[in-house]
């Protein structure tokens, strides 16, 4: 196979453009080697790259929040996708991340105790949900039992009675490995510049020693899950929640599972399938419907609001905001999922990004997918 994975750091003048060849180890996290995908795509032509950023302008002004706070990252949204396909490829019809995933329906249940947090609309009444579960790598044809399948993700849209859409976007680990969107840059630009060939210390051995926080988060995720059911999932990053009387408080999202937490065995990492999680959730959701219930884990003084890569205590008070019903798979998940694009900055009255990174991320998403869809 001949396919080659090119980085696109011509617009984004921080670098060397970097050429790999299908099958190409690209960073090596403890204990896992991976490869580059075969389905990654080449460099786009100059031309396209340059109507592409014009497209990418309107689109951000459309699509970002107004709600946000002047954001201090320095990284254009251009330079955070970019950064992502140096690792893993640049795609033209898939995710820069989270490429590999599945679209499922349901319902969004609150408790009464959600309208004490906030006055968004689905905190008072229930609403219609669609849902996308994912697995991390910006690679469709990861293997499920992949080391760089984690942390999984699952996405969410609240269809909000007005005809607006609500989304959240969340992951299975409680952390992150860089606590700005620049700093994730870097991180990410260390680890696509660490292949085969390059003399060690490598930029991804320099960056792990100078940086803790990030290498725990390669060292410490969890085994491939028995389901997308079986994991907890974390918003991360802190939201601002604002209630009918004005009151605002300081809050992270967690999605639990009512299935459970349940991991593969090793005996069973070694049977199942590279799609096992796709057919699983299927079966599961055909015999009976899947639960999550939903908490906000409240911040108390001292706690880093803007820092999504340090956990808050465990000790710290949770409010039940209800549960998640998820009912089926769509029809066509394929497509769904490229029709698809959840902004964490599509928000209502009622919640506010409290974390400059949601911001980031929100003018980031659009740029991934106008690439998907050329
Ligand atoms: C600055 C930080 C981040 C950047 C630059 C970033 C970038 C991206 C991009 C470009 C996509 C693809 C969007 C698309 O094509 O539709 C994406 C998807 C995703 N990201 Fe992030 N991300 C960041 C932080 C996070 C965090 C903190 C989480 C978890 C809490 C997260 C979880 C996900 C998930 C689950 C998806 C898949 C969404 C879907 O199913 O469509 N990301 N991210």
């Amino acid at each position: 196979m001949s396919c080659q994975v090119q980085s696109n750091l011509k617009n984004s003048a921080t670098g060397p453009v970097r050429v790999y060849k299908a099958g190409e180890s690209f960073f090596e996290p403890p204990g896992n080697q991976h490869l580059v995908s075969e389905n990654a795509s080449a460099t786009e032509p100059a031309s396209m790259l340059a109507v592409f950023i014009a497209d990418e302008g309107a689109q951000l002004t459309t699509l970002a929040s107004t709600s946000t706070p002047a954001t201090p990252t320095k990284s254009t949204p251009t330079e955070l996708v970019d950064a992502l396909n140096l690792v893993f490829g640049k795609q033209k019809s898939n995710r820069a991340v989270h490429a590999k995933g599945i679209v499922l329906e349901g319902n969004f249940i609150p408790s009464p105790t959600a309208s004490t947090l906030s006055k968004a609309p689905h905190f008072q009444k229930a609403v219609p949900v669609t849902i996308r579960f994912s697995n991390f790598a910006g690679i469709p044809t990861v293997s499920d039992t992949d080391g760089l399948a984690n942390p999984r993700g699952l996405a969410l849209k609240f269809h909000l009675p007005d005809g607006s859409d609500s989304d959240l976007v969340t992951h299975s680990f409680n952390g992150f490995p860089a606590p700005t969107a620049d700093e994730l840059r870097q991180f990410l630009i260390a680890l696509g510049t660490s292949g085969p060939g390059v003399a060690k210390p490598t930029p991804a051995d320099k960056y792990l020693a100078g940086h803790p926080i990030a290498k725990s988060f390669l060292e410490s995720q969890q085994p491939p899950p028995v389901s997308y059911a079986t994991l907890t999932y974390f918003g991360v990053n802190s939201f601002k929640f604002i209630n009918a009387q004005g009151e605002e408080k300081f809050g992270r999202y967690r999605i639990e599972p009512q299935a459970g937490y349940h991991f593969l065995t090793p005996q069973q990492i070694t049977n199942a399938a590279p799609g096992y999680l796709a057919e699983e959730i299927r079966q599961r959701v055909a015999k009976s419907p899947i639960r999550f219930t939903f908490r906000a884990q409240l911040s108390e003084p001292g706690d880093k609001i803007d820092d999504p890569s340090v956990a808050w205590p465990e000790t710290r008070k949770t409010i039940e905001l209800g549960f998640l019903e998820i009912t089926n798979v769509v029809s066509d998940s394929d497509t769904a999922e490229r029709a698809l694009l959840f902004l964490p900055t599509a928000l209502p009255d009622g919640i506010e990004p409290a974390d400059p990174m949601i911001q980031a991320r929100g003018s980031a998403y659009p740029v991934s997918y106008q690439r998907r869809h050329q």
